[in-house]
């Protein structure tokens, strides 16, 4: 049921990785493809990382396939999933009955024990991250309009963004899933600069809102033997615990951001100095 497994990775398997050892290791591409539903699994937190695209089909969650003890069993039995709508149109998510308007940019918050989740819509496209989880949350809708962004950076840096806390315990409980959204403002191209690493927690950013010739420069690895990888528009990279995660774009873009880990603390990061990069 999953397209691609991405294993977990020691920090020493950066020495001597080529650009497309990296690129198969960490880059997830071809989530969104017309009347698809896609998934992918990581070892690392044991996220599954999706995308859905109806494209005028109604579009639903498999059950689990294995293992036998619970193969057919509904796939969020014993997970919570985030899902962004990326699409330039409106569609809706359907869970169990109760029906969600799903406008450009909206998000989802849906618990552990949800049986029956569609997905509809003609120019909807949804990203869809999954966790494993300890308990069943309240089932919640998210706008970027409900939420006051943290402004970061500035013009004069190239890195100056709004991050929006989409999921997180101040604007809507999960147990174990951390997501949000990032705008970059036009004419700034940088982002989560200056960048950090979080031992307990791993983090997966997925790329938006890029032209098709457009492309981000998105770093990562130990601070002093950062690596680069290049990524085009809704193209996913996964970043272990031990490695920064930052970007420079060719033009001003848009990314989520997604955790899960140890913990739910937000500012459990241990920040660089730029000039500790190298
Ligand atoms: O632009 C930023 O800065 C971010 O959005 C950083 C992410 O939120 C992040 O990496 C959280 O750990
Ligand atoms: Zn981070």
């Amino acid at each position: 049921m999953f397209e691609k497994t991405f294993h977990a990775t020691h920090p020493a398997m950066m020495a001597g990785a080529s650009n497309g050892d990296l690129r198969d290791r960490y880059l997830v591409t071809g989530l969104f493809r017309a009347g698809e539903l896609v998934l992918n699994y990581s070892h690392g937190e044991r996220f599954i990382i999706g995308g859905a695209v109806p494209a005028g089909q109604s579009l639903t969650l498999p059950p689990h396939s294995e293992p036998d003890s619970a193969a057919g069993q509904p796939l969020l039995s014993r997970r919570e999933m985030g899902v962004v709508n990326i699409g330039g149109g409106a569609g809706s998510i359907t869970v169990d009955g109760e029906r969600f308007e799903m406008a450009p940019r909206d998000a989802l918050y849906i618990p552990m024990g949800s049986r029956d989740v569609r997905f509809e819509g003609d120019s909807a496209r949804y990203y869809l991250l999954s966790v494993p989880a300890h308990r069943a949350c309240a089932l919640r809708k998210l706008s970027l309009s409900d939420i006051t962004p943290m402004r970061r950076g500035s013009l004069e840096t190239g890195n100056d963004r709004s991050i929006f806390q989409l999921i997180l315990p101040h604007t809507c409980a999960s147990a174990s899933l951390c997501m949000g959204m990032t705008i970059l403002e036009p004419g700034s191209v940088w982002n989560t600069m200056p960048p950090h690493v979080h031992e307990r927690r791993s983090e997966i950013y997925l790329y938006f809102d890029l032209g098709e010739d457009d492309r981000v420069f998105h770093y990562m690895g130990h601070p002093d033997q950062l690596r680069h990888m290049v990524m085009g528009n809704e193209e996913v990279v996964i970043s272990p615990p031990w490695s920064v995660h930052m970007g420079c774009g060719t033009r001003a873009y848009s990314f989520i951001w997604a955790m899960a880990g140890e913990n739910l603390d937000y500012n459990d990061m241990d920040v660089k100095d730029i000039c500790q990069l190298c």
